[in-house]
């Protein structure tokens, strides 16, 4: 960096500026420190920097407020916003009111200091500021947070932040259970539709032959059973957000009706002739791999890229264990308020434990627990031994993803998403193996007794047994 290019930091906390002052100059970044926005302010007339630090709360005029004076004044000078409360809040004020970038606290200096010369080398092209400035709501439901201090879902955080006033199709990604439906919920409250419905579809969720009813509607007599006219969801999402949940599992002939309402922006109801004209924006989400599917021929590759626009992946829960206490303590709170009872706390232990398990239902499993705990537990404080017994059977380094079926069914999830054929040719031979081997383990190698265990004939077993190479020399055969 060039010994012109100066910072200006402003938070009202010491140890802040004291650390963002020394990682930068030892960069070759001059810096000049402020307690409060107000002292900035009074300097900005005479001379300007090449890029602002500014911490969000702060008494006297807030990190928002600044922002909003300098995208007035200023319109070219990039701020980077800081906040103690990595919130979803924060984030998408920040970028509504044109931050150049979002760095929660406690940040990694390393993260600063390229974010600080990144904003240096924007500031030198002089780029335009992309974001329009927008009014902050401040009535966000607590009902609809988000939480999520992990890296990965600071990223979750900043592209919500940046996707805010913008229409644009969203794909999200993540297992069941990751939280996909609340970020489709906030990327609408975020947009300029949020006055508009938002409408959720899941796809695993209906029988196949009533999809397109559901989506497009239907006239009075389109089948039988049809005995009114109904408005589907694209009617009902009009002007809003529709949001599409398992996309994966749409059946093909709904994809091309699907791809055929993007492009002309109008469909006909089932058994309609008038075409029906709507504005809605996609938000879709799967947990499967809509690449494979694309390969595997079952998902049309024109659909995919029509809703690819920008993607956003949701991480599993155990990626993200920092944020277990959290979430659970939110979850805690939240279920003994449904119900009028009085809140409970984890130990620490507790919240040790909880957050070494791997959770396979991710984090509407850890929600469900928590409810459960709401009614189970017996004291105010839960203990380990309060768990249901589910997650107290295994010690949280082993525990096995789920049951072995969810786990054989996700396999076979990914065998056909990326285009595996005849996949029952690889799986038996393994299954039986299995059986075979753990059978005559129990038998200490006889034959005859595994036969029993397994409810085969003994010529059947000895058959497999070759047919597989399984080594077993038992000599009571004959
Ligand atoms: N980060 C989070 N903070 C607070 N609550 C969360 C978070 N993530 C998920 N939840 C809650 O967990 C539950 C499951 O989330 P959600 O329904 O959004 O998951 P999903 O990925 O859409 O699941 P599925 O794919 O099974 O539909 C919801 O009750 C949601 O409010």
């Amino acid at each position: 960096m060039q010994p012109q290019d100066t910072v200006w930091i402003v938070d009202d906390d010491r140890s802040i500026r004291w650390v963002l002052e020394k990682t930068l100059e030892q960069e070759g970044i001059q810096c000049r420190l402020f307690e409060s926005a107000e002292s900035l302010t009074n300097l900005l007339d005479k001379e300007q920097p090449s890029v602002i630090i500014s911490d969000i709360r702060m008494p006297g005029m807030d990190g928002l407020t600044l922002l909003n004076k300098l995208q007035n004044d200023h319109p070219y000078l990039p701020v980077i916003i800081m906040t103690a409360h990595s919130d979803l809040e924060s984030a998408v004020a920040s970028y509504q009111g044109g931050a150049f970038e979002y760095l929660p606290k406690p940040f990694d200096v390393e993260e600063a200091v390229s974010l600080v010369k990144r904003a240096i080398i924007h500031h030198k092209k002089s780029m335009p500021a992309e974001l329009e400035v927008a009014e902050i709501e401040d009535d966000e439901e607590v009902s609809k947070e988000i939480i999520g201090e992990a890296p990965a879902m600071q990223e979750v955080f900043r592209a919500i932040g940046r996707l805010a006033n913008s229409n644009i199709t969203v794909l999200i990604n993540g297992e069941s259970g990751t939280g996909k439906e609340l970020v489709a919920q906030a990327l609408h409250r975020h947009s300029p539709r949020a006055s508009n419905p938002f409408i959720a579809l899941n796809m695993a969720a209906i029988p196949h032959d009533l999809i397109e009813s559901e989506l497009f509607g239907h006239e009075k007599g389109a089948f039988t059973g049809a005995n009114t006219q109904r408005r589907g969801r694209f009617e009902q999402a009009n002007g809003g957000t529709l949001f599409l949940d398992e996309i994966g599992d749409m059946p093909a002939e709904t994809q091309t009706r699907l791809l055929r309402v993007l492009a002309d922006g109008e469909f006909y109801r089932v058994g309609g002739h008038t075409p029906v004209k709507v504005d809605v924006r996609i938000i879709a989400a799967t947990h499967q791999n809509l690449e494979g599917l694309v390969e595997s021929g079952s998902f049309r590759e024109d659909l995919f890229h029509r809703l690819n626009v920008i993607r956003i992946h949701l991480p599993k829960l155990a990626e993200r264990r920092e944020d277990i206490p959290k979430l659970a303590r939110h979850f805690l709170s939240r279920a003994a308020e449904e119900l009028a009872v009085e809140p409970k706390i984890l130990t620490t232990e507790t919240e040790n434990y909880l957050s070494r398990l791997e959770w396979p239902g991710n984090v509407r499993q850890l929600e469900n627990t928590c409810r459960w705990l709401i009614v189970m537990a017996s004291g105010r404080e839960v203990l380990i031994e309060d768990l249901p017994p589910e997650l107290l059977n295994t010690t949280p380094s082993e525990q096995p993803f789920g049951s072995w079926e969810d786990a054989l069914k996700n396999w076979v999830d990914d065998a056909l998403a990326s285009g595996q054929k005849a996949i029952l040719d690889q799986v038996v031979p393994k299954f039986e193996r299995i059986m075979i081997e753990t059978a005559l383990k129990h038998t200490a190698g006889r034959r005859r007794d595994a036969s029993l265990l397994l409810g085969w004939g003994r010529n059947t077993l000895t058959r497999k047994i070759k047919e597989l190479g399984i080594d077993n020399s038992d000599q009571d055969e004959e």
